[in-house]
């Protein structure tokens, strides 16, 4: 059976509306593919208290968790992902990539100019249609 894990993803967006995509490095699964920054969620964790932590430990800035925004699970070859993807504001410091191979803020129209993971793609594309 193929392995289950529950992660939580950041949607951070800033003053000028666009939104935090994080580039996955070569070194990572899923290389090479932007994705919401996030991480795992620990055993009898808060989502709240996971985004906060995983974007601290991550992007080494705070950020402040707003709302449950998307919840997704896909399948890929080797192992299911839960993906719970937050909207989250930026409450101090600047994002710094540490294990991403980049960083980049988007307007939502421009956010399907990128290659995205496949499991944060419907969050992506509700992202779209909230401007219509
Ligand atoms: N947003 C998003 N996150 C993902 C996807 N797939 C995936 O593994 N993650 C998350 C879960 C992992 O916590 C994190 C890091 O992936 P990794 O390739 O470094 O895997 P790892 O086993 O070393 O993970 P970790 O123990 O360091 O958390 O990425 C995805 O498709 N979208």
């Amino acid at each position: 059976m193929k392995k289950k894990i529950k992660v939580v993803a950041a949607i951070i967006e800033n003053e000028q509306r666009e939104i935090l995509c994080a580039l996955r490095s070569p070194s990572m699964s899923i290389p090479n593919h932007w994705e919401f920054p996030g991480g795992k969620v620990e055993e009898g964790e808060d989502l709240f208290h996971a985004i906060t932590r995983e974007i601290a430990e991550e992007l080494q800035c705070d950020i402040e968790p707003i709302e449950l925004f998307n919840e997704h699970t896909h399948e890929y070859e080797s192992f299911i992902i839960e993906l719970l993807s937050l909207k989250c504001a930026l409450k101090d410091g600047t994002p710094v990539a540490s294990e991403h191979a980049a960083l980049l803020w988007l307007k939502r129209e421009s956010l399907h100019s990128l290659q995205w993971a496949p499991a944060d793609i419907p969050a992506v594309n509700d992202l779209q249609r909230e401007q219509q």
